[in-house]
Order: structure tokens, then C-alpha cells, then sequence
């Protein structure tokens, strides 16, 4: 008798190991979401199981267990079927890793929405801090897809450099590269906003209603390596690109717009965004033997 988990067997295989594991996960993760604050390892009563033998976690444990169960009835399908019961194990052992990783996954999300949440401080003018929303507000336009764009074609048309024009046309290209890569991935994530966003964000496409990534942390990250790569800045005003591109990403989740990993994630994209921009530098000479071509 397994004392965990309350089932006869003799669990000596690598595969018995992955059902016991799985189960005692499976069944950690449904304690804790109908009973949060409880332990994870908490052993559960007979009664509990009793009343799980016909929830999907123990139909898992049911399909996970038979292997061992066809071994265990019968020695001469045992030995008809030899180099595959070896292989059995192994495969078991193989469909283990995921649920580990899903079990770090979950609890990376469930700390990840449990900081957000506590970091929301002024997603309502009632929270915390809601006295700030409008400063917060104020940074999330300066880190709005319209403004950079509108900046950026004002300076190309301005600029009397090819060089310059050269740099704002790669700018230019960059942050509408920026807003459909966002988009695809948003589009493949679908994860949804907080549940305390207000939506209530200026100017934002329909596949804005999803989080992941943040589009104003990959703006702030690719274009504050751009601005600091491209422009001759005096080291205060270097500090303060740094400072803006932080204050954007923590004012998405104070704005309660995101979560932290969105906007984790969100930074190292837009780092990443800037490499391939760098990769794919458009020379004005270039563009216009391009443009030759095209005409
Ligand atoms: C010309 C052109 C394609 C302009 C698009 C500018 C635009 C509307 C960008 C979207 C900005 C936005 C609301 C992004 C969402 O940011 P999150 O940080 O909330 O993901």
C-alpha cells in the first residue's frame, strides 16, 4: 500500500516513480486551488481520495498506473513483449519532465499574478495610490506607439543630414516592426489583462486586449538602445533615457495594464528588437537603389 497516495501496488519502476509524482502533483495543485494556503506536499486523507476517484486527476493516475498493472498480471505477456517493456519506463520517465516544468511554470504565474496585483497601486483613482494615475497616464503616452512615430517622422523631415535621416528612417522602421511583431505575439498568447485594468488606454489596436508582451516595455527597451546607440547624449540625459524606459514598464503595472512578466518579457523583446534592427540597418543609399528598382 502506497502511504501517499493509497493505492495497492509494488511501485519499484521508474514509471510506477512517475505516477506517484504526477499524482501527488496533480493532486497538490487541485488542494491548493480549492484550498489555498495549505501546504503543497500536504499528504491527503483516504477520504479525499476516495472522493477523487472519478476526478481527471485520478483518471491520469489511472492511465498512468496500467502499464505496471499489465506487467504486474501477467509474466508471459511480460516476456512476449520484452524490448518494449523496457522502453515503457523510459517513456514515462520522458512525460515526468513536463509536469515539473508545469508545476514551475504554474507557480511562476501564480507569483507573477499575486505581485501584479500588489503592484497595481493605482490601476483605480481610489487604490492605493491613486493620486498618481495621471502621472502614471502621462508616462504611458510618452511610451505610446502615435507620439514615437509622430516624433520620429517630424525629425526625419526636419533633419538636414542624410546621416540623420538615415537614423530616423531606421527608427521609423523599427517601431512599425515593433508594433506587428507585438502584435503577432500578442495574437499567439492571447493572455488576457489583469482583472483590476481599467481599459481605458489612448489609441490601442484590437489585439491590444492582450498583455503579453507589453508593447510600451518593448517601445521603451528597443528605443531607448536606439536613442543611446544613435545620438550623442551628455551622460545626465543618458541616465534619464535609462530612468524613462524603467518608469515606463513599472508604470504598466502599477496602471494595473500588466503583469510583471509582461513586462519582463516585453523588455528583453524590445532589447532583442533592437539587434535585429541593427542587423537589418537600411542605408539611405540603399533605400534609394531599392526605391530605383521599384520605380
Ligand atoms: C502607424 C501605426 C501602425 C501606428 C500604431 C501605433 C499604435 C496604435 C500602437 C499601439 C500602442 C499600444 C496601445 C500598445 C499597447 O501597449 P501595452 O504596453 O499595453 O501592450
Amino acid at each position: 500500500m502506497c502511504p501517499a497516495l493509497g493505492w495497492n501496488s509494488e511501485m519499484t519502476s521508474c514509471a510506477d516513480r512517475a505516477a506517484v509524482q504526477r499524482a501527488t502533483a496533480g493532486h497538490a495543485f487541485s488542494q491548493s486551488k480549492n484550498n489555498a494556503g495549505r501546504s503543497l506536499n500536504r499528504t491527503p486523507s483516504p477520504h479525499l481520495l476516495q472522493r477523487q476517484g472519478s476526478d481527471p486527476t485520478s483518471a491520469r493516475l489511472r492511465a498512468s498506473e496500467s502499464p505496471t498493472r499489465r506487467r504486474g498480471s501477467s509474466s508471459a505477456s511480460a516476456s512476449a513483449t520484452g524490448p518494449q517493456q523496457q522502453q515503457l519506463p523510459e517513456e514515462d520517465c520522458m512525460r515526468l519532465n513536463p509536469s515539473f516544468a508545469g508545476i514551475a511554470l504554474r507557480s511562476l504565474l501564480a507569483i507573477d499574478l499575486w505581485m501584479s496585483k500588489r503592484l497595481g497601486v493605482c490601476a483605480e483613482e481610489d487604490s492605493s495610490w491613486g493620486s498618481v494615475r495621471p502621472l502614471m497616464k502621462i508616462i504611458e503616452i510618452s511610451g505610446h506607439g502615435i507620439p514615437w512615430i509622430a516624433v520620429t517622422l517630424y525629425c526625419m523631415w526636419k533633419s538636414d543630414s542624410a546621416a540623420g535621416q538615415e537614423i530616423m528612417l531606421n527608427l521609423l522602421l523599427a517601431l512599425l516592426l515593433d508594433v506587428v511583431l507585438v502584435g503577432i505575439v500578442k495574437a499567439l498568447v492571447r493572455r488576457r489583462r489583469p482583472s483590476h485594468n481599467r481599459m481605458d488606454m489612448f489609441a490601442s489596436f484590437s489585439v491590444d486586449r492582450y498583455s503579453f508582451p507589453s508593447g510600451h516595455a518593448t517601445r521603451a527597451a528597443m528605443g531607448a538602445r536606439f536613442l543611446l546607440t544613435h545620438l550623442v547624449l551628455a551622460a545626465p540625459v543618458r541616465v534619464l533615457v535609462l530612468l524613462w524606459a524603467v518608469l515606463v514598464g513599472l508604470s504598466r503595472v502599477m496602471l494595473g495594464r500588466h503583469n510583471v512578466t509582461d513586462v519582463a518579457f516585453g523588455f528583453l523583446m524590445g532589447y532583442f528588437q533592437y539587434s535585429l534592427v541593427e542587423a537589418l540597418w537600411v542605408s539611405t543609399a540603399g533605400l534609394q537603389k531599392l526605391l530605383g528598382v521599384l520605380g
